[in-house]
């Protein structure tokens, strides 16, 4: 009886720890990165690429995104304990040791540098670790703590895992690429000021340089307005530049309309209501613009084959033309005959 309970309680054991690794790695947050990373690369492939890259890439992506979420919280399990949103995570309630954790991290991001380099390629490879160092170095480390535009250059840092999507299927940078790459860019802003307009007085309290904390909540509403333009002019230049289809045209029009509309209502909003809609909006909305683009992918995907197979047909033309004026001249000793007019 006793050794069935202590085998429970190690199994129950097994699984708290288990789930609270788990936690460290944010899995809300990195599903969305992998989702980037996944349409960018149907895109860049303008429909469905090889499977083996896509599990190959996609299990690189968590990887090294997962090895940057852990870091992260290792740096910050000082202010993470001040802040109601962050202090029931595992390192703040002393269920994992730090150290195991910074091991933790080190294993997941080595094993995805090697997966990347030998089953993807190098510049994906290379994509992974300058994200990682982005926003282990630039942003949680230095940016984070220091100016209230932490968000604004650190944000670089979520848009990375398009951009191994993008350099696994081409293996190179294309422009469309880092359109894509400024789409993530220029929405990180208003997606974290919507929740840092109500979560204010935790910031304050981690002594963290928030914009809304250091600059107030009247130059942040009107900053996400700003940025929120800017991203539909990114969004909008990404059909022209990435050649899209309708499909994404239309959605990135209602899908931005809207997103613009729930930042004017922030804007003009004195409770938290509509910066709490903004925020959860923000997530839905990026999920749904990489959505229409993949969906877009495939059907300009077929367009291009149509127009493809149209080439290969009139050149298929113009080489019967050739072999057909080539017998006319080795019928005629090398000449080709005069065109016969009406006249004869
Ligand atoms: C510097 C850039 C960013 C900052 C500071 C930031 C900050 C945050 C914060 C503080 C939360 C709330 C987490 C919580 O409730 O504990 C959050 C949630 C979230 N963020 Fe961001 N974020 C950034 C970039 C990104 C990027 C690039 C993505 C994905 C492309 C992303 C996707 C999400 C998602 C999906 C959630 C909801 C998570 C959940 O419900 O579990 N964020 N973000
Ligand atoms: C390719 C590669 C590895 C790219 C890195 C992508 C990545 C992990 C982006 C994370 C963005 C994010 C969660 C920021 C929040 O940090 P925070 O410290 O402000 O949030 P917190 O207060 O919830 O901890």
């Amino acid at each position: 009886m006793g050794s069935v309970t202590t085998t429970s309680n190690s199994a129950g054991s097994i699984g708290q720890k288990a789930l609270d690794y788990y936690r460290l790695v944010k899995p809300g947050i990195l599903r969305l990165l992998v989702v980037t990373a996944f349409c960018t690369m149907l895109v860049a492939a303008r429909g469905m690429p090889d499977l083996w890259l896509v599990f190959w890439t996609i299990l690189g992506t968590v990887l090294i995104c997962g090895s940057a979420n852990v870091f992260n919280m290792v740096w910050d399990r000082d202010i993470d304990p001040v802040m109601k949103r962050t202090q029931e995570r595992p390192i703040p309630q002393g269920r994992i040791d730090p150290q195991n954790a910074l091991i933790f991290a080190g294993v997941l991001g080595f094993s995805a540098v090697l997966i990347l380099t030998y089953f993807v390629n190098p510049l994906a490879a290379l994509m992974g670790i300058c994200g990682h160092a982005y926003y282990v170095i630039i942003y949680t480390m230095w940016l984070k703590r220091r100016t209230p535009h932490n968000i604004v250059i650190g944000g670089g840092a979520g848009a990375f895992p398009a951009l191994i999507g993008w350099a696994a299927v081409t293996g190179d940078l294309s422009m469309t690429a880092w359109i894509i790459f400024a789409i993530v860019f220029l929405w990180t802003p208003p997606h974290f000021w919507a929740l840092a307009l109500y979560k204010d007085v935790e910031y304050h309290k981690a002594n963290i340089p928030m914009m809304p904390v250091v600059r107030g909540k009247h130059v942040t509403k009107f900053q996400m307005l700003l940025y929120t333009a800017l991203l539909l002019g990114a969004t909008t230049l990404l059909a022209i530049v990435g050649m899209m289809g309708i499909i994404y045209l239309v959605a990135s029009v209602v899908l931005g309309a809207v997103f613009a509309y729930m930042c004017i209502r922030t804007a003009f909003d004195t409770t938290d209501k509509w910066a709490k809609r903004t925020f959860a909006y923000s997530i839905l909305y990026l999920a749904l613009l990489f959505g229409a683009m993949s969906v877009d992918s495939f059907n300009t995907h077929h367009f291009t084959e149509h127009r493809y197979l149209a080439g290969i047909e009139q050149q298929a033309e113009r080489m019967r033309a050739e072999q057909d004026k080539e017998e006319l001249r080795s019928l005629h000793n090398g000449e080709l005959p005069a065109p016969k007019t009406s006249q004869q």
